[in-house]
């Protein structure tokens, strides 16, 4: 892999399902992300945030646009790219021990067996789940299950990683203490991250730099540095003045009528219909 400045090139990316008179359910699509970025997308529901993932992710292949990692034009699912999904349920096979289920894609990746089984430890180590090694997932808490679901996403050593709506299945609590893992893990592993979420407040919560989508068929209205700092904490950085007007502004541009001041609880946060 080439290191450039730019891990992720997105070019006029559109999509439109079912031929010629079919939906276009993103129109065009521009941005970039950094090497050792974390970029979130926010924008409403239905606007096209997963087709543009799976666009990305060489899942499907777009009907107009380029998509380069890197440097490389994506044309099918790069190797070097992982992907979080919102359904941890779905996305962990019950059979498995949670050991088995982060050691998966590294089999079919070629990496051989010691190196599979130091890998898991250290990424099950990062995300707090050492003891669980040897459970099942269905033995886990929601919160603890997408723990694994991330963890087995960075034993790829992904060059990109892209999460969709990540914590939007865990309770509230879970969610902040979610978050916080995944602001260590980008640190310590150095990961550039493609981040899509509802939630106002986690989106600037989490990242560098804020990407904010039209309705259907989407386009970004706007691309916002976040100046908060790498250190950020769930109570002071979200009551902190910067805060609490990128609050405003993005709820501004995604025209949400009940944004309202800052929440007074972190608990409470601001989610687009
Ligand atoms: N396979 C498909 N065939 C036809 N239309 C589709 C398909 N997948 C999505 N769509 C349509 O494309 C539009 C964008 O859908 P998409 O799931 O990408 O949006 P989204 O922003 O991720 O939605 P949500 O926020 O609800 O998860 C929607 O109108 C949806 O109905």
């Amino acid at each position: 892999m080439t290191r450039t400045n730019t891990m992720l090139e997105v070019s006029g990316l559109g999509h439109r399902y079912g031929g010629a008179n079919g939906h276009q359910a993103i129109a065009d699509l521009t941005f970039e992300v950094r090497t050792g970025e974390l970029a979130c997308i926010v924008g409403p529901s239905g606007c096209g945030k997963s087709t543009m993932l799976r666009g990305i992710s060489g899942l499907i292949k777009p009907t107009s646009g380029d998509v380069t990692l890197h440097g490389e034009p994506v044309d099918g699912v790069p190797s070097d790219l992982a992907v979080v999904f919102q359904d941890y349920s779905r996305s962990l096979f019950p059979w498995k021990s949670v050991r088995a289920n982060v050691e998966f894609p590294l089999q079919s990746r070629g990496v051989g067996r010691a190196e599979r089984r130091e890998r898991a430890d250290e990424v099950l180590e990062w995300v707090g789940l050492s003891g669980a090694a040897k459970k099942y997932p269905w033995q886990l808490s929601g919160g603890m299950q997408q723990r694994v679901s991330i963890a087995r996403a960075l034993a790829c050593r992904p060059a990109l990683l892209l999460m969709d709506e990540p914590f939007a299945s865990v309770d509230a609590q879970t969610r902040f203490e979610l978050e916080d893992l995944l602001l260590r893990v980008r640190k310590q592993f150095d990961s550039t991250v493609l981040l899509v979420t509802h939630d106002i407040d986690e989106s600037i919560y989490l990242a560098d730099r804020v990407f904010v989508l039209s309705k259907s068929p989407a386009t970004i209205v706007k691309d916002l540095e976040i100046p908060l700092g790498r250190e950020r904490d769930q109570i002071t950085t979200r009551e902190s003045e910067t805060f609490v007007h990128l609050r405003s502004e993005v709820a501004r541009l995604l025209d949400v009528k009940s944004a309202g001041p800052a929440p007074a609880s972190a608990a409470e946060t601001t989610q687009i219909m």
